[in-house]
């Protein structure tokens, strides 16, 4: 009871909008003693052959069982499917569950298979025959099925479904909607799926029925907009703990582009024999980085959109059964991995935002046991990226958090994610488990004032001579290396190469430089150009400070611990996510 009390008190309570009904329901929830508590027990011993609940189950399969609307966030790999698939056995008629991949629901479908439980699905590649048997078997008494898994595509496009479900409902048939992935609802989520905006129809069409929203990531705006597009009046929401103990986090810097050989030398030292995922980029990333890592003796393979989805299966099984190590995947390895001895995930390219690397790096360590996130950081991949997400509405600043997420070197890493995922966190629960709190007070604070104006002054200097800078060509520029018309005027800096990727960086995060870009019929280019705040740096008085990591800050910045003047704080203070939202 202590345990889940916590998560729903601790776990931003004010955030997600609880109150005192809510708690009362929480309270009731955990009681083992409904008229359904010894069917339930039973069935998760005898069918489902697990020994007991984990966190937050028992309560959101009272809550459903009592007819309450609940949305449940819960890490991926904590067990959030037999929250409704175990109610479905102990109800009359079936639960209908939303789920937005076929080969998700082919999954959970193989495994009840093997359970014995009963369950069906209509989708596109359905025979008519099958859809037939599905829908009479919708409104037959004695429900030769407990679970219908369909896509939001076929509740959006068939009458028939939608006509039978109806009967079922008015027959008292329908026992509950199970909407997977629910965050694809919002366009503010990581995955926002178009049909899902329609599934309001269900919660109009049957009110009585409860619905339950799951998903592994949902900040408590985008599950504000899902309970709005479902058309859901009051939903209870369990939140598990968004920490996973068992997981290490580290960031690192990309010294040049390729961080190959980097990874590689992990792989074969550190992770000798463990199974583990390398993400990438893009799809020719994941052929060129496989590649490169089976020419120095590493068994990996790529995965990606556009292979077949035989040779994508294939690819899964080998990985599942240890025959090759690592599978060098974009972002389309995903839902539907339940792989659980995965000792490492690395990221040879950062995230487009914290949710999808959440999601992404929480595919290790699935069995507690524990396990590596590890992702490069380069300069050259935000632009990358930034232009990929040119048109979602957030993806800028989704893109913004990830990177301020990776350029921090004084907040536990496992605290950021807590703000941003609205929890309560305390730093010392992270055992040392991120390279932050692991290095302790490895950074120093350098005025960058200086080197602010000077970098800012060739931005400048460009738009006055009508010219476009890329990123680079800014770096470039800095050091020397541009054009000789630049040369002749800006002032050079004696900075490395990284301490220069990391003031730009910066600099671009707390709104002294501005995305500028410019399409072209075949490509999306990426342009620095001044900021909001950039005419504060004529001010004499303004000064910025940053926080680096020892090591990486150069002999000739002034290091200064305290000082009098008004001063804008880099990376990561408790507030830094907030800050960096408004650019
Ligand atoms: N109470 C439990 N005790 C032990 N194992 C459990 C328990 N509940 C679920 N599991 C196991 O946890 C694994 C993951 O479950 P499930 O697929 O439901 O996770 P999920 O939260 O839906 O993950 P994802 O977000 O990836 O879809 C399964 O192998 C399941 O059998």
């Amino acid at each position: 009871r202590n345990l889940v009390l916590h998560h729903f008190t601790s776990g931003s309570s004010a955030v997600n909008g609880y109150n005192e009904v809510s708690v009362i329901f929480m309270l009731v929830a955990l009681s083992p003693d409904f008229s359904w508590s010894k069917e339930v027990q039973a069935k998760l011993c005898n069918v489902f052959q697990l020994s007991k609940f984990r966190p937050l189950q028992r309560a959101a399969i009272n809550l459903s069982m009592s007819g309450k609307d609940l949305f449940l966030v819960m890490p991926t790999g904590r067990g959030k499917s037999l929250c409704y698939q175990l109610p479905a056995l102990c109800s009359k008629g079936f639960t209908l569950v939303i789920a937005p991949l076929v080969s998700l629901m082919e999954d959970q479908l193989m495994y009840l298979k093997s359970i014995n439980v009963p369950a069906v699905t209509v989708n596109a590649s359905s025979t008519k025959e099958d859809s037939k048997q599905v829908l009479a078997g919708m409104t037959d008494k004695n429900s030769p099925f407990k679970l219908l898994y369909v896509t939001p595509e076929k509740i959006a496009k068939s009458k028939l479904l939608m006509s039978k479900l109806e009967k079922a409902y008015n027959m008292g048939l329908l026992a509950c909607i199970a909407v997977d992935e629910v965050h694809c609802c919002s366009q503010w989520g990581h995955d926002f799926r178009p049909d899902y905006k329609l599934l309001g129809i269900l919660k109009r069409q049957f009110p009585k029925v409860p619905l339950v929203g799951l998903t592994a990531t949902a900040t408590s705006n985008v599950l504000k907009d899902c309970q709005k597009i479902l058309c859901v009046q009051e939903p209870i929401t369990l939140t598990a703990p968004f920490n996973r103990p068992n997981l290490y986090y580290e960031i690192r810097f990309k010294h040049n582009e390729d961080c190959t050989h980097q990874i590689a030398e992990l792989i074969r030292e550190r992770y000798k024999n463990q199974s583990g995922i390398v993400y990438v980029f893009s799809q020719k990333d994941a052929e060129v980085v496989a590649t490169d890592l089976q020419k120095r003796n590493i068994l990996a393979q790529p995965y990606h959109a556009s292979m077949e989805p035989s040779d994508k299966s294939l690819v899964h099984q080998r990985w599942s059964s240890k025959k090759i190590q690592v599978v060098v995947a974009t972002v389309a390895f995903g839902m539907g991995i339940d792989k659980a001895d995965v000792r490492f995930v690395i990221h040879h390219t950062i995230s487009k935002s914290i949710e999808n690397y959440y999601q992404e790096s929480g595919r290790a360590g699935r069995d507690d046991g524990s396990a590596d996130c590890i992702v490069f950081f380069g300069f050259a991949d935000i632009f990358r990226i930034s232009t990929m997400v040119v048109m979602e509405n957030t993806g800028q600043q989704k893109l913004k958090n990830m990177v301020a997420y990776c350029q921090n070197v004084d907040r536990c890493r496992r605290a950021m994610m807590a703000i941003h995922f609205d929890e309560v966190w305390n730093d010392d629960e992270c055992n040392q488990m991120c390279d932050v709190c692991r290095h302790g007070n490895d950074y120093i604070t350098m005025d960058i004032t200086k080197h602010a104006r000077d970098v800012v002054a060739i931005v400048e200097m460009a738009s006055s001579m009508d010219e476009k800078l890329t990123p680079l060509k800014v770096c470039d520029a800095w050091m020397g290396k541009g054009p000789a018309k630049y040369r002749k005027t800006i002032k050079v800096t004696s900075l490395s190469r990284v301490e220069v990727e990391s003031i730009i960086i910066h600099l671009l995060l707390h709104g002294y430089f501005s995305e500028d870009f410019s399409f072209t019929p075949y490509t999306t280019h990426f342009y620095l150009k001044l900021g909001r705040k950039a005419a504060l740096l004529k001010n004499g008085n303004h000064s910025i400070t940053m926080k680096m990591r020892r090591g990486m800050s150069h002999a000739t910045v002034r290091v200064h611990k305290f000082s009098r003047r008004f001063h804008i704080s880099c990376a990561s203070a408790p507030g830094f996510f907030n800050d960096s939202s408004k650019f």
